[in-house]
């Protein structure tokens, strides 16, 4: 799974993207450039028991693949966090292994975070100072981040996030979403390989999520791979090139999101005035899982030719308006991978 450049680190890579942010160039530090289409993310049977006996992840192996927006999805208590936990080096595996960057954690933190931005559980603000004063004060706190450029830096991450123009307001005058657009903001006070947010989106309302969304996507057009954990899963269908779906701490699939889910079969979909006599209909020529919602009357498509069905439905004098196959979605994949309908209470 793992791909030679990122498993053999190249001491000259040909380019290397942010030469003055390595802040230990002498040491194993260097190196470990994921090249174009190496594996930014890689677990080995990665698994995390907690001390009460709860097994939150067990025996992962996930491949982020560079230049992706990876979304890692999965209904609250499947272990997104842990995840993320253990590959930022802030939690030890139980067992398994986790590289990233192409450098194992969380041996290799020291080295590997700096060229990390993350958004994990919030940010933390301070609500008396100004969105730029929490930036400004946040860099500080870095020591290697150089001060002589801290202020063009600050100002050039607002930019960024589309805060400049707010960025002398106090944090607490802030919105959720401002918020959560200055916690990214933070993450992009430097140049970074690789950007994870958890849940980024949590508890903001419709115009906060789609301003996220919005930039997200920009970030990865610039060549940042983005991991990012949902439980929503339009979110991931919108937002994402890939997708790893969890499920009680085991991984289901992963993959490209459109591959994922062509895996799935579509709906068929009849929309009729006569939706009880379609029913019927659609139950007597061997469709499965029939529901009707009003006008529309659905069902699990036969192993046939779907005209025989249509001119079936017409024969017994049913009104036709509209009849087809929906295409899958991810929760259709979801839901037949799992043979669970998807928790998205919280
Ligand atoms: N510190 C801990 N000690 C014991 N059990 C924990 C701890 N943290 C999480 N768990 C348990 O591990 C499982 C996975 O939790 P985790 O937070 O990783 O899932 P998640 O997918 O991120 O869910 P959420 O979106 O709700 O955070 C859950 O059953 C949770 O109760």
């Amino acid at each position: 799974m793992q791909e030679q450049s990122a498993a053999a680190p190249d001491p000259h890579p040909a380019t290397d993207p942010h030469p003055a942010t390595d802040p230990d160039p002498g040491s194993d530090g260097v190196g470990a450039r994921a090249g174009a289409g190496a594996a930014v993310i890689s677990t080995r049977a990665l698994t995390k028991r907690y001390r009460g006996g709860q097994l939150a992840v067990d025996g992962l192996d996930l491949t982020v693949p560079a230049g992706s927006v990876f979304g890692f999805l999965g209904p609250n208590g499947s272990g997104k966090t842990t995840t993320i936990r253990m590959l930022m080096g802030l939690i030890e595996p139980t067992s398994g292994t986790a590289e990233v960057l192409g450098r194992p954690m969380p041996r290799s933190a020291r080295t590997v975070l700096p060229e990390v931005g993350a958004l994990i559980e919030g940010p933390a603000l301070y609500g008396f100072l100004s969105g730029r004063d929490n930036l400004l004060r946040y860099d500080a706190a870095d020591p290697t981040a150089d001060p002589r450029t801290r202020h063009a830096r600050v100002g050039a991450a607002l930019d960024r996030v589309g805060l400049t123009a707010a960025a002398g307001k106090k944090a607490k005058a802030y919105s959720l979403g401002m918020k959560q657009r200055l916690g990214l903001a933070a993450a992009l006070l430097r140049p970074r390989r690789l950007l994870v947010l958890d849940e980024p989106t949590n508890g903001l309302d419709p115009q906060g999520m789609r301003e996220i969304r919005t930039l997200v996507r920009a970030l990865a057009s610039d060549g940042t791979t983005v991991f990012l954990s949902s439980h929503l899963l339009d979110e991931i269908e919108q937002v994402c090139t890939h997708a790893a779906v969890m499920a009680r701490g085991r991984l289901i699939t992963q993959g490209p999101v459109a591959e994922l889910a062509t895996g799935a079969r579509g709906r068929l979909v009849v929309t009729t005035p006569d939706p009880a006599d379609a029913a019927r209909v659609l139950k007597e020529q061997g469709v499965g899982d029939v529901v009707v919602t009003e006008d529309r009357v659905t069902g699990e498509p036969p192993d046939r030719d779907l005209a025989e069905l249509n001119a079936a439905l017409v024969t017994a004098g049913v009104r036709v308006r509209g009849f087809g196959v929906e295409r899958a979605s991810l929760e259709d994949a979801f839901l037949a991978l799992t043979g669970e309908g998807f928790d998205v209470a919280g």
